[in-house]
């Protein structure tokens, strides 16, 4: 295993949040010693494990994710074992023959980003870090602070202090979170960070972190081995700093090297319209990305005009020939509604998904023969402004009515 820059290819000896040459870091490993059959009974096996590190739906995996990592440091909140689950109504919504959701949002802190704050924060721990850090929008903060106080360590949080769910910011001071609000973006809060974590001595969990994406590869992991280790044709995923996407990009790559899948799907990355550099940038055929300076979407978790990760999701793209699109926030909405009413329910990121696979399907991009899983962020709860909006107007107490049979027949005929 070696830890490496994307941008120069240095290889590095100690610990950095980015390399000298200011390019993000990826972590390289050599699977050509594991053996395919050995590695799927070994998966098989661990599926009834109960109580054990093994039982964690990211540690299962743990020879591709991080073996280097002492087994005696490793924490776990029973992470992943996320359901994925079919809906007919969103295949008829997005006009696809088969639509299934894989919910991220029934992690420990209901969002996918469990999956790698669980590895992100053990490698600190194996450093002797206890100060970890981030920039957040909201997910990322409540899910350092819940491993933060699970392992007994504490968090600094950078979050914006306007345009973020307020629910997932009380949601990470229940956890003990330290808060630090700031008037600008995530990508401002990044910066910061770059610029001051070694001098503050703050270990940082954002997605830059290269652990980070090696433990959200167990994302796909799961759903491969969920679906018999049979790929669906796509896989919708939204994108605001592209973790989840380079992520995703890295563990098929990792399956199919082995030999555990044998096709690739198609990656379709969705970006709201008002937070869409990386989209802009792959349609336009662009060799660098052009930052947005003043990025605004009501789905808050993807607003983000600076993904540090751009490069590593451009490779997860032309690895899977995979595509682009942007959706509005009016689409977002409608598609979370969809969503909601199957049961499942999710934050209106977590809908860019449904609404890239209906807009890719109407311009024939998608056949309606296809398969398509949709990974769904963010847990339902995570966004109470967003219930308000589209719901307020359902809630009987708004509506009070006598409880006589005359009325409340009027209400349910
Ligand atoms: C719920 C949710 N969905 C989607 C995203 C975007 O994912 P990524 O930053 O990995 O592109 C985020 C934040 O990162 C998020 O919190
Ligand atoms: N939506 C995210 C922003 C991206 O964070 P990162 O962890 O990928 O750096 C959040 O919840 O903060």
């Amino acid at each position: 295993m070696r830890i490496q820059c994307v941008d120069c290819g240095e290889q590095m000896k100690d610990w950095a949040v980015r390399c000298q040459c200011g390019g993000i870091l990826e972590i390289k490993r050599d699977l050509s010693s594991l053996d395919r059959d050995y590695l799927l009974k070994l998966f098989n096996e661990r599926l009834y494990e109960r109580g054990t590190l093994y039982a964690s739906g990211v540690w299962r995996y743990r020879e591709l994710i991080a073996p280097e990592l002492p087994q005696d440091i490793l924490i776990t909140r029973g992470e992943g074992n996320t359901g994925l689950y079919s809906s007919k109504s969103a295949a008829d919504y997005a006009g696809i023959r088969q639509l299934q959701f894989k919910a991220q949002s029934e992690n420990p802190s209901g969002s996918f980003k469990d999956n790698g704050m669980v590895v992100a924060v053990s490698h600190g721990l194996s450093l002797g870090k206890h100060r970890f850090a981030c920039s957040s929008t909201g997910n990322t903060s409540a899910s350092l602070s819940l491993y933060a106080a699970w392992s007994g360590t504490s968090s600094y949080i950078f979050a914006p202090a306007e345009h973020i769910s307020a629910a997932k910011i009380s949601q990470t001071a229940a956890y003990g979170g330290h808060l630090v609000r700031f008037h600008g973006t995530y990508d401002d809060g990044i910066h910061f960070l770059e610029q001051y974590a070694d001098a503050l001595d703050l270990y940082v969990c954002n997605s830059l972190n290269p652990y980070r994406i090696e433990g959200q590869k167990s994302i796909i992991f799961e759903l491969a081995q969920q679906l018999n280790w049979s790929m669906p044709d796509w896989i919708a995923i939204p994108g605001g700093a592209l973790s989840n996407v380079s992520a995703l990009g890295k563990g098929l790559e990792d399956l199919f090297t082995l030999g555990l899948i044998n096709k690739l799907p198609r990656i379709a990355l969705i970006q709201a319209e008002g937070a869409s550099p990386f989209h802009r940038m792959m349609q336009s055929n662009d060799t660098s990305l052009l930052p947005d300076s003043n990025p605004f979407t009501r789905a808050s978790a993807m607003n983000i005009g600076n993904p540090p990760s751009w490069k590593k999701a451009r490779h997860a793209i032309q690895l899977t020939n995979g595509i682009t699109a942007s959706v509005t926030d009016e689409e977002i909405m409608q598609a979370k509604q969809i969503i909601d009413r199957n049961g499942i329910g999710c934050e209106p990121a977590s809908a860019a998904t449904l609404a890239g696979i209906k807009k890719l399907r109407a311009i024939g991009v998608i056949d309606k023969d296809e398969h398509a899983v949709c990974i769904l962020t963010g847990h339902l709860l995570k966004d109470i402004a967003a219930l308000d909006e589209l719901y307020s107007h359902d809630q009987t107490s708004q509506q009070a009515v006598e409880l006589t049979q005359e009325q409340v027949s009027i209400k349910c005929y």
